[in-house]
Formats: structure tokens, sequence, C-alpha cells
């Protein structure tokens, strides 16, 4: 894709000038080789040049129906390009996996609010792919990936969305008939957010109580058809719809659902894991938590999503602060760029080191998975407990800290960051809204508590650790004693490790208190605040000991110049989190006030190295115009023609004259009161 063509701002250029490393090998990182950054580019120029998308309009202004069906209309025009380019490419399932992962880009900027579709391709298939037999996989993955039903993941129901092991739509067996028949016994049982549910899709995977011979066995999975495979008519006992106007995602068509004696075929009960044999018998599975993968991946998945939303935030916010000049430091000097405002530099740096260790954690998670799943193919289920942990604790770290930092991005641009097209604002509708969907970010933070609650008892035991908490044996190796502080990375690595792990005794001893005279329920649930900080700080722990793992195999592979850049952004994600957490810190490690001074210095000093490399970083994340869709992070740095030419574009200055003066403001101003 190429960039604006347009003259650049002076301001940017004098700033693309002096960087002082190879921005394309930066970029080749980022995507994982120079043959993706090809390919990734290659695709989205397939897609973003077809004129049939009809890019022009901003759908921002179109009413919530009309939003709706352009985005249908656009996604389509992807699909079938989709398949056309799948084919081309050699059909294989690598190609389609390669095109999926940049459209996840490229599908942004063609529907900001959000893809009616994206269920289908994601959780639905995915469940499929993962939670089937052979003979259900014959049958219904060639239907998904040629599109001929498309479908979502119905879980959430109004009553209940975190626990889940109180759903209460039915699905009850007969094995005279063998179907089950599915109902929604309470109005809280309706399933409530699925989305693309609404009007989009005609099936969907269903969690359901399952029923079988008198008794309940849990929730299960269920493939249901919702709608006629011609007519898209609900079907009989099927009552659905959308759910209405939300802060974002208001393309995306979450939908309501609800059943009235639904019948669905033995076949559609998901049997790779519990199984239902044909006379009403239930086999449990291994684990009953292997019904909850889907969620799993998708934690996964959220982290380079995260790492994305903060790249692109910062590339907007960077930019514009190369261009935008406000208030001059000294008052008889022209007026700066904002970037030199010190206060500029720690909004907006800190975020672009987390776009790029989140981006470390999302390799080292996806690696971890697949290692942790193929185990779980051959019957070991022993790391599932880990990996759920580790990703329910980094889904909710990353995306608390990627809509924090999105919404620091929006300040950093002042007033026109306000602006729809400063391109903030979906950014964030996304980022808070990843806060929620796949596991409220509290909820996910008290189930990687209770990995780490478990696992303190097991050293205090003597026992063995897994890797990632390792940390705790040193906690109580120190018998009390602070960890003595020292100011290199892996000092402040050793610091939050210590802040982690000293939380966690806090939690623990509160809940050992507190078991005296309560439940062990009741006393977890006191401690509730102490565990989130925990498994918070732990999230932390995590992303520095890999940042730092990760970056010191990079940088004995790239050229020495990038080297010095990835030490500088480790360096700042670093200290910016210590100097975050110096409350917690300092309850633990032997730190002085000239330590705190110290390092408050060193962010100085780290800020003025970042000054020249900044701008390379950000461009190197190389999202091309069409798809940072900002006004004021567009490549060129032409922020004012931009604002202005996207202004004149508001319908209201279609013409002169709006007709309300005529019908309303004329006569009342005529009126005298
Ligand atoms: C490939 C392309 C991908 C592209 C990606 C695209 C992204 C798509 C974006 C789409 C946009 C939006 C989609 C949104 C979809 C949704 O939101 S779907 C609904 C999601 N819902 C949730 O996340 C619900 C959250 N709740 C839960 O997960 C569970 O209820 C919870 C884990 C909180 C508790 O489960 P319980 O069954 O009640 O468990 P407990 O009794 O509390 O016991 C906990 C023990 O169970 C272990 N556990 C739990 N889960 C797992 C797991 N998954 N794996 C392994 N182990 C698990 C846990 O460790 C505890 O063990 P212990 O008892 O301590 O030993
Ligand atoms: C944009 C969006 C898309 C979604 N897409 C889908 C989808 O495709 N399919 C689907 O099935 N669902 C979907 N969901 C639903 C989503 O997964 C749930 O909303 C989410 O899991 C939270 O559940 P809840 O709404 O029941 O919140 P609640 O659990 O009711 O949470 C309310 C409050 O209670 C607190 N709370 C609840 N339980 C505990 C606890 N054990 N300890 C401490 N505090 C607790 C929470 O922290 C929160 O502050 C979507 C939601 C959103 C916002």
């Amino acid at each position: 894709m190429s960039k604006n063509l347009s003259i650049v701002n002076k301001d940017l250029k004098e700033e693309r000038d002096k960087i002082n490393f190879n921005v394309e090998e930066f970029t080749n990182w980022f995507y994982g080789g120079a043959e993706k950054v090809k390919e990734k580019k290659y695709i989205e120029n397939y897609f973003l040049s077809d004129k049939d998308l009809n890019l022009e309009l901003d759908t921002s202004y179109l009413s919530y129906k009309d939003k709706y069906e352009e985005a249908v209309r656009r996604s389509i025009v992807v699909y079938k390009k989709l398949y056309k380019l799948h084919n081309e490419m050699g059909g294989t399932h690598e190609d389609f996996v390669k095109i999926m992962e940049n459209l996840r880009f490229t599908m942004g900027a063609i529907n900001p609010e959000g893809n009616p579709f994206v269920l289908h391709f994601s959780m639905f298939a995915l469940t499929i792919m993962n939670m089937t037999n052979d003979e259900q996989k014959a049958e219904w993955l060639p239907r998904i990936f040629n599109c001929n039903i498309l479908g979502t993941y119905a879980q959430t129901e109004l009553g209940h969305g975190t626990y889940i092991q109180r759903l209460e739509t039915t699905a009850t067996y007969d094995p005279k008939t063998k179907e089950f028949t599915l109902n929604s016994p309470t109005l809280t049982s309706y399933k409530w957010w699925p989305g693309n549910l609404g009007h989009t899709v005609d099936h969907a995977i269903v969690m359901a109580q399952l029923y079988s011979q008198g008794k309940c066995h849990g929730i299960q999975p269920f493939i249901v058809q919702l709608r006629d495979s011609e007519t898209h008519k609900p079907l009989p006992g099927i009552d659905i719809g959308d759910i209405g106007n939300k802060v974002g995602f208001q393309t995306v068509n979450n939908g309501f659902l609800g059943f009235k004696n639904v019948k669905v075929p033995y076949k559609n009960m998901l049997m790779k894991n519990s199984k239902l044999l044909e006379d009403g018998t239930f086999i449990k599975p291994k684990n009953a938590k292997l019904n909850y993968g889907t969620m799993v991946i998708i934690r996964v998945h959220m982290i380079i999503d995260a790492a994305c939303r903060i790249a692109k935030a910062t590339t907007i916010a960077l930019r514009y602060s190369l261009v935008r000049r406000q208030s001059p430091i000294n008052p008889n000097e022209i007026e700066p760029k904002i970037i030199e405002h010190i206060t500029q530099q720690n909004k907006i740096f800190p975020g672009i080191a987390k776009a790029v260790v989140f981006k470390c954690m999302a390799d080292y998670l996806t690696k971890l998975h697949l290692s942790i799943t193929q185990e779980g193919n051959t019957g070991n289920l022993a790391r599932m407990p880990e990996l759920h942990a580790l990703s329910c604790c980094l889904k909710a770290v990353c995306t608390n800290e990627d809509a924090k930092t999105v919404e620091v991005c929006r300040l950093s641009c002042g007033g026109h960051g306000f602006l729809r097209s400063a391109g903030l604002d979906d950014v964030y509708r996304n980022s808070t809204a990843a806060q929620t969907y796949e596991g409220e970010n509290t909820v996910m933070l008290l189930q990687a508590a209770r990995f780490l609650i478990k696992s303190f008892n097991e050293a205090r035991n003597g026992g063995s650790l897994t890797e990632g908490v390792k940390y705790l044996f040193d906690f109580i190796g120190r018998n009390g004693k602070r960890e003595i502080f020292d100011n290199s990375i892996n000092g402040i690595l050793r610091a939050i490790q210590a802040a982690a792990a000293g939380r966690t005794y806090i939690a623990w001893k509160h809940i050992e208190d507190d078991k005296r005279h309560n439940s062990i329920e009741v006393a977890t649930n006191l401690a509730g605040v102490h565990l989130t900080k925990a498994a918070e700080l732990h999230g932390y722990v995590c992303l520095l000991q890999v940042g730092i793992e990760e970056i010191e195999k990079i940088i004995r592979n790239v050229s020495p110049a990038l080297g010095l850049v990835f030490k500088n952004i480790l360096e700042l994600f670093a200290v910016d989190l210590i100097l975050n957490k110096i409350g917690d810190v300092i309850q633990h490690v032997d730190i002085s006030n000239e330590d705190i001074e110290k390092l408050e210095k060193q962010m100085e000093t780290l800020f003025k190295f970042f000054r020249t490399s900044a701008i390379g970083v950000v461009d190197g994340f190389d999202f091309s115009d069409p798809i940072i869709d900002s006004t004021l992070g567009s490549y060129d740095g032409n922020v004012y023609e931009n604002l202005i030419n996207a202004a004149r574009k508001s319908p209201l200055n279609q013409e002169d004259v709006n007709r309300t003066f005529h019908l309303y403001i004329k006569p009342f101003m005529k009126s005298n009161l």
C-alpha cells in the first residue's frame, strides 16, 4: 500500500530525516518477516482498492439500520474477494489463515464499527474445529468454510454472563426420538449479546444445560439452526432479534435469542469432550473445562489485538504531536511542536513501548497455547490450568492498559482528539468492549489469582511451581526480609516480582485469617481487592519477564542501531511500570527515595533518546492511511487540511441554510417570545 502521495508536512519530514535506524527492519520484526510484510501490504491493497466497497462513504453519519446494512454489504464484497484470493493463492488452510490474519486490520478500516460476520470466522468456526468428533467435522466444516451456513457463539444470557455454570437454557434429550428439546424457561435465560446473532447468522453454537435420564449434566455446546436457509425467517419456536444501540460495536449485530420447544437432532451435540450415548448415558470429559476452550483461544488472540490498538492510537498521537505547535517553552521563542513538552512525551512514549512488549507477549502466548494444545491432543491436560490462568490474567491486564493508553492518546490530541475524524473513538470503543467480552476483567483477574494462591500454598509446602510463578519461592525464601532494589532491568523485574509475591502473600494471609470465622469462599471474596491487585502485578511480571527474554533475542538478531531502539523501548516499559506501581513496590522492596529519584531521572533520559526514534517506530507499525483513517495521524501530517476537508463533508455542510432555520429558528426569533 503506497503512502499518501501529498507533500509531507515539513515538521514531520524533518523528524523522519533524523531517524537513525532502519524502519523497514522494525516493520519486518513487527509482522514476523519481510515476506509477511509483503503479504500484508498485498492483501491490504487487494481489498482496500476495490471501488465496490465505496470507502468514500463516511458511515459514521448513517442511521443505525443503514450502518448495519452497509456493513453487511461491504463484508460480502470482502468475503467474495477473500475466496477468490484464497483460490489464487493455492487454496490451502495456511493460505486462508494468512488472509484472515491480515484482514484483522483491513476489516477495521472497512467496517469501523465492527464486522457483522466476525463470530462466524472466529468463535463459531473455532468451536466446530476444536470440539467436534470426526463425523461432525466432516458434516459442518465444509459448510462453514463455504459460508453455506453462517454462525455465532451463543453463550451469555440476560441473567448470566460470568457465571456460566448457572446458564438457564435447557437441552433435554429424548432417546426415543433421538432429539434434544431446547427451551428458555425464563426471561433471564434468553441468550443476550452474541455477536452477529440479531439478523445476520442462521446457525449458532448454543451453550445449554444438558438433561438426560432425569439428570442435569452441566453446560454443553449444541449446533442449532435458527433461521430458514431460504427465507431467513426465524424457525418455529425461535424468538430472535437485535439488542439495540450500544456504546460501540454498532454494526456487530449483537442479538437476543429465546427457545420454545426447539428440536435439535442427536448428532448436533458437540461430542469431542463430553459424550452422550444414543440411549442417553452421559460420559464425562477428562476435564469439564475443556468446553471452555474457545474462550481460551480468543483470550490469547486478544493480546495482539490490544497491542495493535495501542500501536494505532500512539501512531495518531505521535504524528499529531510532531506537527501541532502550541505554547512556547521559553516565552520569546516560537511555539514548539507539542512533543517538546515533556508531559506529552510521558503520555505517548510509554504507550509505544507497551505496543512492542504486548506484541512480544502475544507471540510468546501463541506458542505456549500451541504447545499446550498439542499436549492436550495426546491426552495430557496437566498444563491447562496454567494456560487458563495466564490467558485470563494477560487478557485483563493488556485490555485494561489498552483502554487506558488509547484514552491518554485521545487526550494528548487536545480538542481535535475528540473529533470522530481523529480516528480514536472507534479504537477506544473496541478497547473498552474488550475489557468486558470474553470474560469481564475483574473476573479474569480473580481466576488468575486463584492460580497464584494455589501456587503460593504449593511453594509454602515445598512443592513444585511452574516457571512463571517461581518468583514466589524467592519471596518465601527471604523469610519476611524485603528484596533489595538495584537499578537494572533485572533489578526492576525482581522488584515487581517481589511486589506481586508480597501482594499474593497479603491476599493469602487475608484468606487464612478470615477462614477462621468464614467459609473459604467467603474469605476469598473478602480478600478480592488484594487478589485482583496480586493478579494484576503478576500480569506485569509476565509482561516484563517475557519482554526481557524476547527483546534480548531480538537484539541479537537485528542491526546494532535497531538493537539500541529495542533496548530503549524495554527500559521505557520497565521504568514506566515500576514508577506506576511504586506504592506496591515500596511495601515489599528496600527502595530509597534516592532510588526513586534516579528512576525518574532515568525516565527523562530515556525520553531524550527515544525522542528521535519514536517516529521511526510508529511508522514501522506500518499502518497505511486507509487503515489509520485519521485526520490527525495520516502519513503526510497535513492535519489542518485533513480537518477542514473532513468537516466540509459533514451532511450539515451540504447546504447553506438548514431547513430548521425556516421551520423553527426564524419563527422563534421573530416571535418576541
Ligand atoms: C483465529 C481467529 C481469531 C480472531 C480473533 C477475533 C476476535 C473476535 C472478537 C469477537 C468479539 C467479541 C466476541 C466476544 C465473545 C464472548 O464474549 S463469548 C462469552 C465469553 N464468556 C466468558 O468469558 C465467561 C467468563 N466466565 C468463565 O470463563 C467461567 O465462568 C469462569 C472461568 C469465570 C468460572 O468457571 P466455573 O466453571 O464456574 O469454574 P469454577 O467453579 O470457578 O472453577 C474454576 C476452576 O476451573 C478452572 N478453569 C476454569 N476455566 C478453565 C479453562 N478454560 N481451562 C482450564 N481450567 C479452567 C480454574 O483453573 C479453576 O481451577 P481450580 O478449581 O482452581 O483448580
Ligand atoms: C461487545 C460485547 C460483545 C459480546 N459478544 C458476545 C458473544 O459473541 N457471545 C456471547 O456469548 N457473549 C458475548 N458477550 C457477553 C460477554 O462475554 C459478557 O458480557 C461478559 O462475560 C461479562 O458477563 P456479564 O455481562 O454477565 O457481567 P456480570 O458478570 O454481570 O458483571 C457485572 C459486574 O459484576 C462483577 N462480578 C461478576 N462476577 C463476579 C465475581 N465472581 N467476582 C467478582 N466480581 C464479579 C463484574 O466484575 C462486573 O463488575 C459480549 C459482550 C460485549 C460487551
